[in-house]
Protein backbone atom coordinates (compact mmCIF):
# COMPACT_ATOMS: atom_id res chain seq x y z
CA UNK A 1 0.00 0.00 0.00
CA UNK A 2 1.10 3.85 -1.13
CA UNK A 3 0.72 6.35 1.35
CA UNK A 4 2.57 6.50 4.63
CA UNK A 5 1.62 7.63 8.02
CA UNK A 6 1.54 11.32 8.54
CA UNK A 7 2.72 11.23 11.96
CA UNK A 8 4.75 14.29 13.15
CA UNK A 9 8.70 13.62 13.82
CA UNK A 10 9.91 11.98 16.68
CA UNK A 11 10.74 15.21 18.27
CA UNK A 12 7.72 17.29 17.33
CA UNK A 13 5.75 14.23 18.63
CA UNK A 14 6.93 14.97 21.94
CA UNK A 15 6.24 18.40 22.45
CA UNK A 16 2.94 19.01 19.49
CA UNK A 17 2.35 22.10 18.17
CA UNK A 18 -1.26 23.32 19.52
CA UNK A 19 -2.25 24.11 15.80
CA UNK A 20 -1.10 21.06 14.51
CA UNK A 21 -4.14 20.35 12.13
CA UNK A 22 -2.34 16.99 10.43
CA UNK A 23 -4.42 14.11 11.85
CA UNK A 24 -2.60 10.69 12.32
CA UNK A 25 -3.21 8.81 9.28
CA UNK A 26 -3.04 5.21 10.07
CA UNK A 27 -1.29 2.93 7.28
CA UNK A 28 -0.61 -0.73 8.21
CA UNK A 29 2.01 -1.31 6.16
CA UNK A 30 3.95 1.35 6.97
CA UNK A 31 3.25 1.12 10.54
CA UNK A 32 3.86 -2.63 11.36
CA UNK A 33 7.48 -3.10 10.51
CA UNK A 34 8.25 -0.37 12.79
CA UNK A 35 9.76 -0.53 15.94
CA UNK A 36 8.10 1.72 17.95
CA UNK A 37 4.65 2.62 18.04
CA UNK A 38 3.06 6.21 18.19
CA UNK A 39 1.92 7.27 21.79
CA UNK A 40 -2.19 7.69 20.23
CA UNK A 41 -2.06 3.97 20.13
CA UNK A 42 -0.33 3.20 23.66
CA UNK A 43 -2.91 2.29 26.37
CA UNK A 44 -2.13 3.69 30.14
CA UNK A 45 -0.71 0.98 32.33
CA UNK A 46 -3.19 -0.11 34.06
CA UNK A 47 -5.35 -1.02 30.84
CA UNK A 48 -2.45 -2.90 29.06
CA UNK A 49 -2.99 -6.43 27.39
CA UNK A 50 -2.14 -9.61 29.08
CA UNK A 51 -1.02 -11.68 25.39
CA UNK A 52 -1.43 -15.12 27.43
CA UNK A 53 -5.16 -15.70 29.16
CA UNK A 54 -6.13 -19.00 29.67
CA UNK A 55 -8.52 -20.89 27.55
CA UNK A 56 -12.42 -20.24 28.82
CA UNK A 57 -14.20 -22.91 28.46
CA UNK A 58 -17.39 -21.95 26.27
CA UNK A 59 -20.43 -24.06 25.72
CA UNK A 60 -20.47 -25.69 22.26
CA UNK A 61 -23.98 -25.85 20.87
CA UNK A 62 -24.96 -28.31 17.84
CA UNK A 63 -27.47 -25.97 16.19
CA UNK A 64 -29.40 -28.60 14.46
CA UNK A 65 -29.63 -31.24 17.24
CA UNK A 66 -31.20 -28.85 19.20
CA UNK A 67 -33.67 -27.00 16.41
CA UNK A 68 -34.77 -30.90 15.96
CA UNK A 69 -35.53 -30.66 19.64
CA UNK A 70 -33.65 -34.24 19.97
CA UNK A 71 -32.64 -35.39 23.55
CA UNK A 72 -29.63 -33.41 23.83
CA UNK A 73 -32.26 -30.30 23.50
CA UNK A 74 -32.37 -29.87 27.04
CA UNK A 75 -28.30 -30.56 27.69
CA UNK A 76 -27.73 -27.51 25.44
CA UNK A 77 -30.46 -25.18 26.58
CA UNK A 78 -28.90 -25.76 30.32
CA UNK A 79 -25.71 -25.03 28.62
CA UNK A 80 -26.69 -22.19 27.06
CA UNK A 81 -28.59 -20.58 30.37
CA UNK A 82 -25.11 -21.11 32.45
CA UNK A 83 -23.00 -19.28 29.66
CA UNK A 84 -25.67 -16.53 28.99
CA UNK A 85 -26.61 -16.03 32.63
CA UNK A 86 -22.77 -15.72 33.26
CA UNK A 87 -20.67 -14.19 30.94
CA UNK A 88 -22.77 -14.35 27.61
CA UNK A 89 -20.53 -16.05 25.57
CA UNK A 90 -21.11 -19.37 23.19
CA UNK A 91 -19.82 -21.49 20.32
CA UNK A 92 -22.59 -22.48 17.62
CA UNK A 93 -21.71 -25.60 14.98
CA UNK A 94 -23.48 -27.37 12.46
CA UNK A 95 -25.14 -24.35 11.58
CA UNK A 96 -25.43 -24.70 8.00
CA UNK A 97 -23.86 -22.21 7.15
CA UNK A 98 -21.34 -22.83 3.97
CA UNK A 99 -17.74 -23.44 4.80
CA UNK A 100 -17.26 -21.83 1.38
CA UNK A 101 -19.16 -18.58 2.15
CA UNK A 102 -17.49 -18.32 5.29
CA UNK A 103 -14.30 -18.09 3.32
CA UNK A 104 -15.09 -16.10 0.56
CA UNK A 105 -15.75 -13.74 3.16
CA UNK A 106 -12.55 -13.83 4.63
CA UNK A 107 -10.54 -13.63 0.92
CA UNK A 108 -12.77 -10.65 0.24
CA UNK A 109 -11.96 -9.27 3.21
CA UNK A 110 -8.07 -9.44 2.32
CA UNK A 111 -8.50 -7.85 -0.79
CA UNK A 112 -10.56 -5.13 0.71
CA UNK A 113 -7.83 -4.48 3.44
CA UNK A 114 -4.95 -4.74 0.65
CA UNK A 115 -6.29 -2.37 -1.11
CA UNK A 116 -4.72 0.90 -1.53
CA UNK A 117 -5.26 3.52 1.35
CA UNK A 118 -6.43 5.88 -0.82
CA UNK A 119 -8.82 3.55 -2.54
CA UNK A 120 -10.26 2.19 0.85
CA UNK A 121 -10.49 5.49 1.74
CA UNK A 122 -13.35 6.51 -1.10
CA UNK A 123 -15.72 4.71 1.08
CA UNK A 124 -14.56 6.41 4.35
CA UNK A 125 -16.60 6.22 7.46
CA UNK A 126 -17.91 10.06 8.02
CA UNK A 127 -17.97 11.61 11.31
CA UNK A 128 -21.37 10.17 13.98
CA UNK A 129 -21.98 7.41 11.30
CA UNK A 130 -21.65 3.94 11.81
CA UNK A 131 -20.40 2.65 8.06
CA UNK A 132 -17.66 2.75 6.05
CA UNK A 133 -14.10 2.31 6.15
CA UNK A 134 -12.06 3.48 9.48
CA UNK A 135 -8.34 2.92 9.80
CA UNK A 136 -7.34 2.85 13.76
CA UNK A 137 -10.65 5.76 14.27
CA UNK A 138 -7.92 8.40 14.08
CA UNK A 139 -9.77 11.64 14.04
CA UNK A 140 -12.31 9.95 15.65
CA UNK A 141 -10.32 9.02 19.05
CA UNK A 142 -7.35 10.87 20.03
CA UNK A 143 -6.12 8.55 22.65
CA UNK A 144 -5.54 4.72 22.93
CA UNK A 145 -6.65 4.46 19.19
CA UNK A 146 -7.02 0.59 18.24
CA UNK A 147 -4.53 -0.95 16.24
CA UNK A 148 -7.07 -1.90 13.54
CA UNK A 149 -8.52 -1.03 10.42
CA UNK A 150 -12.19 -1.88 9.80
CA UNK A 151 -15.00 -2.07 6.99
CA UNK A 152 -18.86 -1.31 8.48
CA UNK A 153 -21.72 -1.62 6.23
CA UNK A 154 -25.76 -1.95 7.17
CA UNK A 155 -27.70 -5.26 6.59
CA UNK A 156 -31.45 -4.13 6.62
CA UNK A 157 -34.00 -7.67 6.45
CA UNK A 158 -36.14 -5.69 4.46
CA UNK A 159 -38.19 -7.02 1.64
CA UNK A 160 -38.46 -3.26 0.05
CA UNK A 161 -34.68 -3.43 -0.32
CA UNK A 162 -33.34 -6.82 -1.11
CA UNK A 163 -29.75 -6.02 -1.85
CA UNK A 164 -28.86 -3.58 0.40
CA UNK A 165 -25.72 -4.58 0.99
CA UNK A 166 -24.85 -5.35 -2.35
CA UNK A 167 -25.91 -2.42 -3.59
CA UNK A 168 -24.10 -0.47 -1.22
CA UNK A 169 -21.12 -1.44 -2.52
CA UNK A 170 -21.73 -1.17 -6.07
CA UNK A 171 -22.44 2.54 -5.40
CA UNK A 172 -20.25 3.61 -3.08
CA UNK A 173 -16.83 1.65 -4.58
CA UNK A 174 -18.41 0.87 -8.62
CA UNK A 175 -19.97 -2.17 -10.50
CA UNK A 176 -16.82 -3.87 -10.56
CA UNK A 177 -17.05 -4.20 -6.58
CA UNK A 178 -20.32 -6.49 -7.16
CA UNK A 179 -18.74 -9.76 -6.24
CA UNK A 180 -17.32 -8.36 -2.42
CA UNK A 181 -21.02 -7.19 -2.22
CA UNK A 182 -23.02 -10.25 -3.20
CA UNK A 183 -20.91 -12.13 -1.16
CA UNK A 184 -21.34 -9.89 1.57
CA UNK A 185 -25.02 -10.10 1.19
CA UNK A 186 -25.24 -13.62 1.09
CA UNK A 187 -22.89 -13.73 4.24
CA UNK A 188 -25.45 -11.36 6.05
CA UNK A 189 -28.77 -12.65 5.28
CA UNK A 190 -27.01 -16.23 6.73
CA UNK A 191 -26.19 -14.05 9.36
CA UNK A 192 -29.84 -12.68 10.07
CA UNK A 193 -31.35 -16.51 9.70
CA UNK A 194 -29.04 -17.76 11.87
CA UNK A 195 -29.09 -15.25 14.48
CA UNK A 196 -33.61 -15.57 14.59
CA UNK A 197 -32.39 -19.22 14.85
CA UNK A 198 -30.78 -17.98 18.18
CA UNK A 199 -33.22 -15.82 19.48
CA UNK A 200 -35.84 -18.59 18.88
CA UNK A 201 -33.44 -20.72 21.26
CA UNK A 202 -32.92 -17.40 23.93
CA UNK A 203 -36.82 -17.23 23.89
CA UNK A 204 -37.05 -20.78 25.07
CA UNK A 205 -34.47 -20.87 27.65
CA UNK A 206 -35.97 -17.78 29.19
CA UNK A 207 -39.53 -19.03 29.58
CA UNK A 208 -40.65 -15.84 27.07
CA UNK A 209 -43.57 -17.04 25.20
CA UNK A 210 -43.58 -18.18 21.44
CA UNK A 211 -41.59 -15.70 19.24
CA UNK A 212 -41.22 -12.95 21.05
CA UNK A 213 -37.55 -12.43 20.44
CA UNK A 214 -37.60 -14.03 17.39
CA UNK A 215 -40.32 -11.83 15.81
CA UNK A 216 -38.70 -8.85 17.63
CA UNK A 217 -35.95 -8.91 15.28
CA UNK A 218 -37.19 -9.93 12.11
CA UNK A 219 -37.00 -6.76 9.73
CA UNK A 220 -33.52 -6.32 12.08
CA UNK A 221 -31.33 -3.48 10.85
CA UNK A 222 -27.95 -4.91 11.47
CA UNK A 223 -24.36 -3.95 11.13
CA UNK A 224 -22.14 -6.49 9.41
CA UNK A 225 -18.00 -5.36 10.02
CA UNK A 226 -15.17 -6.41 8.96
CA UNK A 227 -12.05 -6.19 11.74
CA UNK A 228 -8.77 -6.26 10.53
CA UNK A 229 -5.52 -6.40 12.93
CA UNK A 230 -2.38 -6.09 11.65
CA UNK A 231 0.75 -7.37 12.71
CA UNK A 232 2.42 -4.95 15.50
CA UNK A 233 5.27 -4.70 17.36
CA UNK A 234 4.61 -3.61 20.38
CA UNK A 235 1.56 -6.04 20.91
CA UNK A 236 1.65 -5.52 24.70
CA UNK A 237 1.20 -1.66 24.18
CA UNK A 238 -1.81 -1.50 22.68
CA UNK A 239 -5.15 -3.52 21.19
CA UNK A 240 -6.71 -4.49 18.29
CA UNK A 241 -9.89 -4.12 20.00
CA UNK A 242 -10.08 -2.30 23.45
CA UNK A 243 -11.65 -3.74 26.28
CA UNK A 244 -16.03 -3.08 25.82
CA UNK A 245 -19.31 -4.83 25.82
CA UNK A 246 -20.94 -4.63 22.30
CA UNK A 247 -23.86 -2.19 22.82
CA UNK A 248 -26.14 -4.19 20.72
CA UNK A 249 -27.94 -7.25 20.68
CA UNK A 250 -26.63 -10.43 19.83
CA UNK A 251 -23.03 -10.62 17.78
CA UNK A 252 -22.36 -13.76 15.74
CA UNK A 253 -18.47 -13.25 15.09
CA UNK A 254 -15.80 -15.73 12.98
CA UNK A 255 -12.60 -15.80 13.85
CA UNK A 256 -9.83 -16.61 11.24
CA UNK A 257 -6.93 -19.06 12.67
CA UNK A 258 -5.47 -16.53 14.31
CA UNK A 259 -5.73 -16.43 18.32
CA UNK A 260 -6.89 -12.60 20.17
CA UNK A 261 -10.46 -12.86 21.57
CA UNK A 262 -10.32 -12.38 25.38
CA UNK A 263 -13.35 -12.57 27.63
CA UNK A 264 -13.25 -11.18 31.16
CA UNK A 265 -14.77 -13.65 33.73
CA UNK A 266 -14.65 -13.97 37.15
CA UNK A 267 -12.34 -10.97 37.76
CA UNK A 268 -9.95 -12.99 34.79
CA UNK A 269 -8.66 -11.86 31.03
CA UNK A 270 -9.73 -15.44 29.36
CA UNK A 271 -9.40 -16.78 25.81
CA UNK A 272 -11.57 -18.61 23.47
CA UNK A 273 -9.69 -20.23 20.40
CA UNK A 274 -10.26 -19.92 16.82
CA UNK A 275 -12.63 -22.74 15.77
CA UNK A 276 -13.18 -22.75 12.30
CA UNK A 277 -16.30 -24.57 12.19
CA UNK A 278 -17.74 -22.35 15.08
CA UNK A 279 -19.54 -18.92 15.42
CA UNK A 280 -18.41 -17.83 18.67
CA UNK A 281 -22.17 -15.58 20.15
CA UNK A 282 -21.77 -13.13 22.58
CA UNK A 283 -24.84 -11.11 24.36
CA UNK A 284 -24.93 -7.29 23.85
CA UNK A 285 -26.04 -4.54 25.91
CA UNK A 286 -29.67 -4.37 23.98
CA UNK A 287 -29.89 -7.87 24.53
CA UNK A 288 -29.52 -7.41 28.40
CA UNK A 289 -31.85 -4.77 28.68
CA UNK A 290 -34.45 -7.08 26.72
CA UNK A 291 -33.59 -9.70 29.22
CA UNK A 292 -34.31 -7.72 31.59
CA UNK A 293 -30.38 -7.83 33.01
CA UNK A 294 -30.70 -12.32 33.03
CA UNK A 295 -28.43 -12.58 30.44
CA UNK A 296 -25.23 -10.70 30.63
CA UNK A 297 -23.58 -8.64 27.88
CA UNK A 298 -19.70 -9.27 29.11
CA UNK A 299 -16.36 -7.42 28.84
CA UNK A 300 -14.31 -8.56 25.88
CA UNK A 301 -11.05 -7.11 24.06
CA UNK A 302 -9.01 -8.27 21.01
CA UNK A 303 -5.77 -8.74 21.21
CA UNK A 304 -3.00 -8.32 18.52
CA UNK A 305 0.57 -10.11 17.76
CA UNK A 306 4.26 -9.11 16.13
CA UNK A 307 4.04 -12.08 13.94
CA UNK A 308 0.73 -11.92 11.77
CA UNK A 309 -2.08 -10.12 10.82
CA UNK A 310 -6.33 -11.71 12.05
CA UNK A 311 -8.75 -11.09 10.66
CA UNK A 312 -12.53 -11.48 12.31
CA UNK A 313 -16.19 -11.09 11.16
CA UNK A 314 -18.50 -9.31 12.89
CA UNK A 315 -22.43 -9.06 12.39
CA UNK A 316 -23.80 -7.32 14.98
CA UNK A 317 -27.74 -8.03 15.24
CA UNK A 318 -29.89 -5.23 15.63
CA UNK A 319 -33.18 -4.09 15.60
CA UNK A 320 -35.38 -2.18 13.44
CA UNK A 321 -34.10 1.22 14.78
CA UNK A 322 -37.65 2.39 15.95
CA UNK A 323 -38.58 -0.58 18.19
CA UNK A 324 -38.68 -0.11 21.60
CA UNK A 325 -36.45 -1.58 23.85
CA UNK A 326 -38.82 -3.29 26.10
CA UNK A 327 -38.12 -6.59 28.23
CA UNK A 328 -41.50 -8.83 27.64
CA UNK A 329 -43.79 -9.18 30.79
CA UNK A 330 -42.69 -12.36 31.75
CA UNK A 331 -39.11 -11.12 32.63
CA UNK A 332 -40.83 -8.25 35.00
CA UNK A 333 -41.91 -9.83 37.96
CA UNK A 334 -41.73 -8.48 42.15
CA UNK A 335 -38.37 -9.91 42.48
CA UNK A 336 -36.70 -8.66 39.23
CA UNK A 337 -37.60 -4.83 39.03
CA UNK A 338 -37.20 -2.90 35.60
CA UNK A 339 -33.23 -2.50 35.11
CA UNK A 340 -33.23 -0.36 32.04
CA UNK A 341 -35.78 2.25 30.80
CA UNK A 342 -37.57 2.18 27.50
CA UNK A 343 -35.16 2.77 24.66
CA UNK A 344 -35.19 2.31 20.87
CA UNK A 345 -31.99 0.59 19.31
CA UNK A 346 -31.29 3.87 17.48
CA UNK A 347 -30.86 6.43 20.03
CA UNK A 348 -28.31 3.95 21.93
CA UNK A 349 -26.73 3.81 18.52
CA UNK A 350 -26.12 7.26 18.10
CA UNK A 351 -25.22 7.74 21.80
CA UNK A 352 -22.41 5.47 20.50
CA UNK A 353 -21.49 7.25 16.95
CA UNK A 354 -21.91 11.11 18.65
CA UNK A 355 -21.61 11.27 22.21
CA UNK A 356 -19.37 8.59 23.74
CA UNK A 357 -17.17 5.81 23.06
CA UNK A 358 -18.51 2.09 23.92
CA UNK A 359 -16.46 0.32 26.41
CA UNK A 360 -17.54 -1.84 29.34
CA UNK A 361 -20.60 0.85 30.79
CA UNK A 362 -22.30 2.24 27.73
CA UNK A 363 -25.22 0.99 28.83
CA UNK A 364 -25.24 2.57 32.61
CA UNK A 365 -23.89 5.50 30.68
CA UNK A 366 -26.51 5.65 28.14
CA UNK A 367 -29.26 5.70 30.98
CA UNK A 368 -27.23 8.13 32.81
CA UNK A 369 -27.11 10.41 29.43
CA UNK A 370 -30.85 9.91 28.99
CA UNK A 371 -32.30 11.22 32.19
CA UNK A 372 -29.60 13.75 31.94
CA UNK A 373 -27.35 12.95 34.82
CA UNK A 374 -24.11 13.82 34.24
CA UNK A 375 -22.16 11.27 32.58
CA UNK A 376 -19.34 9.65 35.41
C1 LIG B 1 -22.71 -0.33 17.58
C2 LIG B 1 -21.41 -0.58 17.49
C3 LIG B 1 -20.35 0.33 17.95
C4 LIG B 1 -19.07 -0.52 17.76
C5 LIG B 1 -19.43 -1.40 16.59
C6 LIG B 1 -20.82 -1.84 16.95
C7 LIG B 1 -20.73 -2.89 18.09
C8 LIG B 1 -19.38 -2.85 18.82
C9 LIG B 1 -18.86 -1.41 19.02
C10 LIG B 1 -17.35 -1.29 19.32
C11 LIG B 1 -16.56 -2.34 18.52
C12 LIG B 1 -17.02 -1.44 20.83
C13 LIG B 1 -15.54 -1.07 21.08
C14 LIG B 1 -15.27 0.39 20.66
C15 LIG B 1 -15.61 0.64 19.16
C16 LIG B 1 -15.46 2.16 18.92
C17 LIG B 1 -14.57 -0.06 18.26
O1 LIG B 1 -13.45 -0.36 18.72
O2 LIG B 1 -14.86 -0.26 17.07
C18 LIG B 1 -17.07 0.18 18.94
C19 LIG B 1 -17.74 0.26 17.55
C20 LIG B 1 -17.97 1.70 17.05
O3 LIG B 1 -18.44 2.57 17.82
O4 LIG B 1 -17.63 1.92 15.87
O1 LIG C 1 -12.04 -9.34 16.63
C1 LIG C 1 -12.48 -9.90 17.66
O2 LIG C 1 -12.13 -11.04 18.02
C2 LIG C 1 -13.49 -9.17 18.53
C3 LIG C 1 -13.99 -7.90 17.89
C4 LIG C 1 -15.12 -7.29 18.71
O3 LIG C 1 -15.31 -7.57 19.88
C5 LIG C 1 -15.99 -6.30 18.07
O4 LIG C 1 -15.73 -5.92 16.89
O5 LIG C 1 -16.98 -5.87 18.78
FE1 LIG D 1 -17.23 -6.79 20.61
Amino acid sequence: MAASCVITSPEEEHTPKLDLVTPLVFNPSMLNLQATIPNQFIWPDDEKPCLEAPELDVPLIDLQNFLAHSHSTLDASRLISEACYKHGFFLVVNHVISEQLISDAHEYMSRFFDMPLSEKQRIQRKAGESCGYASSFTGRFSTKLPWKETLSFQFCDDKSRPKNVQDYFCDALGHEFEPFGKVYQEYCEAMSSLSLKIMELLGINLGVSGDYFKSFFEENDSIMRLNYYPPCQKPDLTFGTGPHCDPTSLTILHQDHVHGLQVFVDNQWRSISPNPKAFVVNIGDTFMALSNNRYKSCLHRAVVNSKSERKSLAFFLCPKKDRVVKPPRELLDGNTPRRYPDFTWSMLLEFTQKHYRADMNTLQAFTDWLSNKPIQ
